[in-house]
């Protein structure tokens, strides 16, 4: 329990260090808005469904296969374009408002699917991001891209 809350700080605190990381300097990351949290967009999302009477057709599964027409969206966006930059440079305003709203779709059915199953999302990602860091240790693995099974020691 320590251990993964002095991981909490330094995931917390690397978001303001990361300017002057190891003496580089980089270039400043996007950053989101605090609001709203996973809780703030459960509690939006439970009362779209109550008041439309939906909750009868979320239950798990259909939430799971909700979630992933929902990423096949999202694909279908970038499909056939090649790699994309950062920033999407070449992305017109509309094409970035559709991207949002896709990716908002994916979230929404995310957090609803985590409630149904009983999931307390924030807290589990931050054991399971707890987790990365032992399995993926930043002394072992910085700059390669290589699954920790194919590590061998
Ligand atoms: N039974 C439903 C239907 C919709 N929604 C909500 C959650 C999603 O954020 C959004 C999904 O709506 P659509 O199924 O209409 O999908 P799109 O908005 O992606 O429209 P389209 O498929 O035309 O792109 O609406 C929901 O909670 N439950």
């Amino acid at each position: 329990m320590e251990k993964l809350e002095a991981d909490e700080d330094n995931l917390y605190q690397s978001k303001s260090n990361f300017l002057q990381n190891g003496g580089t300097v980089r270039p400043e990351r996007f950053t989101f808005s605090p609001e709203p949290s996973f809780e703030n967009i459960r509690r939006l999302q439970a009362q779209f469904t109550d008041e439309r009477d939906w909750n009868q057709f979320h239950q798990p599964r259909n939430l799971l296969l909700a979630m992933v027409g929902e990423v096949g969206e999202v694909a279908e966006l970038f499909q056939w374009r090649g790699e994309v930059a950062e920033g999407l440079p070449d992305w017109t305003e509309s094409e970035r408002e559709h991207l949002a709203h896709e990716l908002s779709d994916v979230l929404i059915y995310l957090v609803e699917l985590a409630e149904k199953c009983h999931v307390d999302l924030p807290q589990a990602v931050l054991r399971k991001m707890a987790l990365n860091r032992l399995k993926y240790p930043a002394s072992k693995v910085h700059g390669s891209a290589k699954k920790y099974t194919e590590y061998k020691d």
